[in-house]
This record gives C-alpha cells, sequence and structure tokens, in this order.
C-alpha cells in the first residue's frame, strides 16, 4: 500500500491487563495520516495506556498495534514517532537549549532543528533557562520540544495542554495544525471536552472502550448534542439503555 495512504495507527483487539484489572478488554481503531485526532475521555478511562501501546511501551495482552506500517515498538519507529508524557521527560539540572541539543544528537537531527523546535513551543527567552527554574506550563513545553525535534511523522501527546493558559492552549493547537498541513499526525489526549472542536477527528474513550470515532461535526450530529460534553453523555445514556 502506498505509504502516505496507509493509516498512522491501526490497533486490532488490543487487549491490556495493568495489575489486576483490564484497562483495554479489546480496542479496535484507525487513526488516517496528517490529521490531528484526539482522544478524549474521563480520567481513568484508559487513554494513557492506548497511548503507551501505540508508541511500543506498554506490555500487550492480545491483539495488534501497527505504527507506520510497523509493529508498534520497532527499532525502525524510533526517529518517526514522537512521544510526550505526562510526567516531564527532560533534565532538570539542565538548560532547555542544552536539552534539545542532547535529543537533537540521540535521534541524529540537524542542530538548526533545537532553535526551530524551542521557537515552535515559544520558549525563545527561556532558552539559556535551566528546566527546574522554570514554570510547570514551561516545562511540559520542553517536553513538548523534545518530541517535535526530530520532526516525527507521528506525534503522540498525552495531555499537552494541562495546566496552560488558553492563550498558550490556542496557539498549541494552531501548532498542531500547522504540523498536520505539513504532513504529521498527531495524537493528541485531553480530558477537557472543550478542545474536541480544535481536532479534525475524535475517539471517544470510556473504561476502555471507544464510543465513538469520528468528526467533531459527525459526532454532533449524530447524537444531536450542542457540544462534545452533551454528545458523550448522550452516547453513554445510549449506552446504558441498549
Ligand atoms: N502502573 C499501573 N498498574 C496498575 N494499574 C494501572 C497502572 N497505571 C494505570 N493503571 C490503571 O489503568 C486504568 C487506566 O489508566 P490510564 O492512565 O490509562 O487512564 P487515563 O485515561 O490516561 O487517565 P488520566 O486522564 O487520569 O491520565 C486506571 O484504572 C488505572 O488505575
Amino acid at each position: 500500500m502506498n505509504s502516505q495512504l496507509e493509516p498512522a495507527v491501526v490497533a486490532d483487539g488490543l487487549r491490556v491487563v495493568r495489575g489486576d484489572r483490564e484497562v483495554l478488554p479489546g480496542v479496535s481503531l484507525t487513526v488516517p495520516r496528517g490529521e490531528v485526532v484526539g482522544l478524549l475521555g474521563p480520567s481513568g478511562g484508559g487513554k494513557t495506556t492506548l497511548l503507551r501501546s501505540i508508541v511500543g511501551v506498554q506490555v500487550v495482552a492480545g491483539g495488534s498495534v501497527s505504527v507506520l506500517g510497523q509493529p508498534a515498538g520497532s527499532a525502525g519507529l524510533r526517529s518517526r514517532v514522537g512521544y510526550m508524557t505526562q510526567d516531564a521527560s527532560v533534565y532538570s539540572d539542565l538548560t532547555v537549549r542544552e536539552n534539545l541539543t542532547y535529543f537533537a544528537a540521540v535521534l541524529g537531527v540537524p542542530r538548526d532543528r533545537v532553535e526551530e523546535a524551542i521557537a515552535e513551543v515559544d520558549l525563545a527567552d527561556h532558552a539559556d533557562d535551566r528546566v527546574d527554574r522554570l514554570s510547570g506550563g514551561q516545562r511540559s513545553r520542553v517536553s513538548l520540544a523534545a518530541a517535535l525535534v526530530g520532526r516525527p511523522e507521528l506525534l503522540v501527546l498525552d495531555e499537552p495542554t494541562v495546566g496552560l493558559d488558553p492563550v498558550l492552549r490556542r496557539d498549541l493547537w494552531d501548532l498542531f495544525h500547522r504540523l498536520a498541513a505539513a504532513g504529521t499526525t498527531l495524537l493528541v489526549s485531553s480530558h477537557v471536552m472543550d478542545e474536541a472542536t480544535r481536532c479534525d477527528r475524535l475517539l471517544l474513550l470510556r473504561e476502555g472502550r471507544i464510543l465513538a470515532d469520528d468528526t467533531p461535526h459527525g459526532l454532533l450530529a449524530r447524537t444531536h448534542a450542542a457540544d462534545a460534553e452533551e454528545a458523550f453523555l448522550a452516547l453513554i445514556d445510549a449506552e446504558v439503555r441498549a
């Protein structure tokens, strides 16, 4: 299949058990290329577990996940997939620029990507600040820059806008769409339902099950809801009644 047409992610019957809980009982989904796909749902619903399975760091009990045409976690995907976790994944005793220079070297990408990534997350004024002297929101943007620096084809972002003010949130969503327009696929988790309207497509995940896989417009039309939160509740009610 032409790699441009091949989906970025295909999960088929993905089953994950964590501790003694079956967190994902058998998830099947497709993430098309070049779109901003929101993974939304309540806390504890399995979003992080699903994202971990896609980047290949989660032990999987069954089913399969294919990423950019290869099994999730394959060595060949290392520089093609960027992952931003909820916890800071950068060195707190290094400056912003030192961190990104390090990650660029690990990934073997040109040095000019360092300054570009710093600018993309709007941290140029803090490039020489140590990460442990930054605010929480600034620190999470350093992690985002680390995920961006290698220009991955798939960016997996776990709650990247948490704790950010509305202006920064808007700027980051604008950045996500610029990246998607240039061909990057973004899978972005959030438990903030009002971020749904900023996505090209939505996956609604609750208790390990995909309740909806649709465009924001399609979801509202199908549920006759005024917003994503209402649509989500309508889908849960429909499931309970079924
Ligand atoms: N290390 C772990 N060991 C055992 N169970 C875990 C572990 N991490 C998460 N879980 C359980 O897996 C379930 C799904 O957690 P997960 O972090 O994937 O949800 P989430 O939707 O990302 O939540 P949040 O929005 O709060 O991050 C939860 O019930 C949680 O208790």
